[in-house]
């Protein structure tokens, strides 16, 4: 056999724990496949004396992290420790500057960083992979580099975050409260190590970002992701979003149009209805699953977990046998330079439908006010529901429904209404997914 693929692990987590037992339990199935042996040879965390339910002492413990990335025993760096900067980053440009492979699950130093990596690592002849960064262990990253690499895409979407996705479906399914499962979420190791990065939908727009510029051959621009999080949806929402037909979901989408000059890329990441007839509906618990729409290949959907130990190590051993195999690739596809500069698109653009959730004051003339703004902004509504006198204070929650319109009218009837003393807090708008 072969000489191994040595390995240096920084980050002893819920990742880096679950590559050590996927490497611990499938060793010589991995080395058949990968045609040499990969060994991890150095490790490194926070705390040394931890009990992690492994066994660390097959290897050598590094109390200097960095010094990993010029070890003479060490062929690839892997980086489980997360951060967008700070030691994560360091890591990263000493290990590839060293000419060491470098395998992340990192999606944050990813989007932020990662074409100045892929430009390093392709001046350096090193490998560096990625693919436990998107949606966990689904190989969405080598099926958008590879699989989907003689299409023409105009349109990836998905649900990008585990936990966000497990906090949605269990308040629907369970009618949990969103705390709680949030909690639920953080000791199953599904989310961040702050978690308000999943809340907020900024995990979702790290993701995104990434997978728009494999998809799309566009430079990445995380800053340009319009993000929201699902921390305004109330279990309000979800039960009127299900009497309509729906369900919510945490939704990533990127989309590019246009031709030449007047190319546009927009990505965007916010709660949406979801009809039940989509294949995103059927999406519960930390699943993950991105669609991706190629000009020859049609709808193409890949679904699995997209959080916790077990498949985000499968994603990253993927990774560290292509690099075994001599089979890498450039990790954005084409090479880094060759990604083109694409302007974001105006969003106000956008022709859809939205729901709309008010919070409103009980009392009468609310509601034409409502509807006279929609009116006077060009706003067509499709149904107004306002069931029953609600909840606290005397305030009444109304659902809207729009019929299909650019999303610029929205904009506009909302900033009509802004300062209201009939609306007691913002409204909510999600738009509703188109099939
Ligand atoms: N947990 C999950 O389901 C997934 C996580 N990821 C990513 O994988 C990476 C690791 O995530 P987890 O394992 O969940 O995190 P974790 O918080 O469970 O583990 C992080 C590890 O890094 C170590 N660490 C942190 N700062 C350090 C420092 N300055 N020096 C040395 N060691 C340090 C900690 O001691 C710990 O062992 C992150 O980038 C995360 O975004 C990606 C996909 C899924
Ligand atoms: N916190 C992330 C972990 C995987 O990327 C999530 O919840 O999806
Ligand atoms: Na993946």
């Amino acid at each position: 056999m072969a000489e191994p693929l040595r390995i240096a692990l920084a980050g002893l987590g819920t990742v880096g724990v679950g590559v050590i037992r996927l490497i611990e339990t499938n060793r010589d199935m991995i080395a058949a496949r990968a045609g040499r042996p990969i060994e991890i040879v150095a490790v490194t965390a926070r705390e040394r004396g931890k009990d992690r339910g492994v066994d660390l002492s097959p290897y050598a413990w590094v109390d200097d992290m960095q010094a990993m990335a010029t070890r003479a025993d060490v062929d690839v760096v892997l980086e489980l420790v997360g951060g967008s900067d700070g030691p994560a980053l360091t890591l990263a440009r000493a290990a590839l500057d060293a000419g060491k492979g470098f395998v992340t699950a990192n999606k944050a130093m990813v989007a932020h960083h990662g074409l100045e990596l892929a430009e390093l690592a392709a001046m350096k002849q090193a490998a560096f992979a990625f693919e436990a960064a998107v949606a966990g262990g689904i190989p969405v990253v080598k099926g958008l580099r590879e699989g989907t690499a003689a299409n023409a895409l105009d349109r990836i979407y998905g649900i990008l975050n585990g936990t966000c996705n497990y906090i949605l479906s269990e308040m629907e399914q369970t009618g949990a409260d969103f705390g709680e499962m949030l909690a639920s979420a953080q000791e199953k190791g599904y989310a961040e190590a702050d978690p308000t990065f999943d809340i907020e939908g900024v995990d979702a727009a790290h993701k995104l970002a990434i997978l728009a510029a494999i998809g799309f051959g566009t430079r990445i621009d995380f800053e340009a992701v319009r993000t929201e999080g699902i921390t305004q949806v109330r279990a309000h929402d979800i039960a009127q979003a299900d009497s309509l037909g729906y369900v919510i979901r945490l939704v990533g989408i990127a989309t590019l149009s246009g031709e030449g000059e007047a190319r546009r890329l927009l990505q965007r990441v916010r709660p949406c209805l979801v009809p039940f007839r989509h294949p995103l509906a059927a999406v519960t618990g930390p699943t993950n699953a991105v669609v991706a729409e190629g000009d020859f290949s049609g709808r193409l959907l890949f679904q699995g977990a997209g959080a916790g130990d077990k498949p985000t190590a499968s994603a990253v051993v993927a990774d560290l046998i292509d690099i075994a195999r001599g089979q890498a690739g450039a990790p954005f596809s084409v090479p880094s330079t060759s990604l083109v500069e694409c302007a974001p698109a105006d969003p106000g653009e956008r022709i859809g439908r939205d729901y709309i959730r008010f919070t409103v004051a009980d009392r009468p003339g609310v509601l034409a006010e409502i509807t006279a703004a929609m009116r006077d902004a060009g706003v067509s509504i499709e149904s107004l529901i306002q069931r029953g006198r609600d909840t606290e204070g005397g305030n009444v929650a109304v659902a809207m429904v729009t019929h299909e319109g650019p999303e610029h009218c929205v904009g506009k009837a909302l900033d009509l209404l802004e300062g209201s003393a009939s609306l007691t807090a913002p409204p909510l708008v999600m738009p509703i997914l188109k099939d």
